[in-house]
């Protein structure tokens, strides 16, 4: 595990939990976890995610199924607390050990504190917990060292140290340790953002017009949209601002061809097809038919239907060779480490490290060659990743234009108009690069690649 050195005893249940929740014929009672209970639950939960062996948000929904007796009062407190162990890990776990016994309650404690549980919760349990806890709470930062203060692993923190300075190791590591709004890409195929926004409004949801994002929202707090009608009816998909503004890169026209390389569950293949008025053909590729299979629901729900999914082997996939020299626009949103989603996905920076840089630094090489092929005369080929790291960005496009000059690199301000461009980003760069410390989105990188006439 990258810089943990902190090893954390297999968790036992506490005497004092065995009643907790349970219902008097033994049956979990909804909602009715006992305040200790809370504490233990997410200690539970944080061991089990200590272990790393997936995406966290699969294991805290397979943790939620297996215990009923967390109602829905309990799952969002659990839910915030756990993720905010993720952010602060490194924090946490390293203040967690400075008291005797296992740490794992105090840190389920600590979790439930920063996250904002009320004091009744995350002060149940062991009094020696609590003096703890009002030691370390006024511990400052600065005076730990990096991985606890940065909250970052090192090989991440030298990264940004190496390519970008101090001052932005400073602001990249405090800006991931918030969470990410909720934004949401109107569906423009089915209604305006203005009348979403009323509608939401009617329900209660409050939102706001994101600056230089038309068809997109920002909606206050984290309401349980998927079990809307609005959204079952297809009038918003939940998407970043980032993932928008990449999207909007395509800059497709209406009766154009577009390949989306790395389609995935057809996040930015929808935004596509929604600037396309549903005209032209959209390619959506990906080697995981489970993800292309997400997508084909949502397509459904969205009212696109100029598109054709397939699966290929690998990027090199002999069927691909019909579309060699044919598509207006290939999107190629290569598999990357995913360091400027942090906020949503803390986890990452504990299953990434230098290794899974390097594989993936070279399937991106070998993913931006093979799509190029796609791209007819004076098409384009446009390159994102939700990395914030030079290696997977300016690296690839650079090695990439020094091996073909057939293609040129288009401002990113060429192709977005002022009214759909993040207010933050420099317009003075050739490729587009967003930070999660700007506020307006997640960390994103773009650049576009235009192939020549001939
Ligand atoms: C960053 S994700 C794409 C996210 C998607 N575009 C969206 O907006 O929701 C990268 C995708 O690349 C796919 N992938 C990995 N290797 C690939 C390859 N050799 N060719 C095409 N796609 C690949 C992965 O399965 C994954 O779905």
């Amino acid at each position: 595990m990258v810089g943990s050195n902190q090893k954390n005893t297999p968790f036992r249940k506490p005497q004092s939990n065995k009643a907790g929740g349970r219902g008097r014929a033994g049956e979990p009672r909804q909602g009715a976890v006992s305040r200790f209970g809370l504490v233990s639950q997410v200690a539970q939960l944080i061991d089990l995610l200590n272990q790393f062996e997936g995406p966290a948000d699969a294991t805290i929904s397979r943790f939620f199924k297996d215990h009923p007796e967390l109602g829905g009062r309990d799952r969002p407190l659990v839910a915030e607390a756990v993720y905010c162990w993720l952010r602060y890990r490194f924090r946490i776990n390293h203040l967690a050990q400075a008291a005797e016994g296992p740490p794992l309650m105090r840190q389920a404690k600590l979790a439930l504190l920063w996250s904002g549980a009320p004091e009744p919760v995350w002060s149940a349990g062991r009094q020696s917990d609590n003096e703890w806890l009002s030691r370390v709470i006024n511990i400052s930062a600065d005076d730990l060292a990096s991985e606890p203060r940065t909250c970052l692993p090192d090989w991440l923190t030298a990264k940004l140290l190496d390519q970008f300075g101090p001052d932005r190791v400073e602001s990249f590591s405090q800006a991931v340790l918030k969470a990410a709004p909720l934004d949401v890409r109107v569906n423009t195929l089915k209604i305006t953002a203005g009348d979403l926004q009323q509608a939401l409004a009617g329900m209660g949801v409050k939102s706001e017009p994101i600056e230089g994002l038309p068809d997109a929202l920002r909606v206050e707090g984290k309401p349980a949209l998927g079990k809307t009608d609005l959204f079952q009816d297809g009038a918003f998909e939940v998407q970043d601002a980032g993932s928008q503004w990449v999207s909007r890169l395509v800059a497709p026209r209406r009766s154009d061809l577009v390949v989306d390389f790395c389609a995935g569950a057809g996040g930015k293949t929808l935004a596509i097809a929604a600037l396309m008025k549903n005209t032209g053909r959209v390619v959506a590729l990906d080697t995981s038919e489970r993800r292309l299979q997400k997508f084909r629901p949502r397509a459904a729900r969205a009212g696109m239907s100029n598109f054709y999914t397939l699966v290929i082997n690998d990027e090199a996939d002999p069927r691909l060779n019909k579309y060699y020299g044919k598509a207006d626009r290939v999107l190629v949103d290569v598999p990357c480490t995913g360091m400027g989603t942090l906020r949503r996905n803390p986890d990452l920076k504990f299953r990434q490290d230098l290794q899974s840089l390097a594989e993936l630094n070279e399937k991106q090489m070998s993913i931006i060659e093979q799509a190029s092929k796609l791209v007819k005369p004076d098409g384009r080929l446009i390159y994102v990743t939700c990395s914030v790291l030079q290696d997977e960005n300016e690296r690839v496009v650079e090695a990439f234009l020094a091996a073909h000059p057939e293609f040129r690199l288009r401002r990113w301000t060429e192709v977005l108009n002022p009214n759909e461009r993040p207010q933050k980003a420099d317009t003075a760069a050739d490729m587009l690069r967003l930070w999660p410390e700007d506020g307006e989105s997640d960390g994103f990188f773009a650049a576009v690649l235009q192939r020549s006439k001939a």
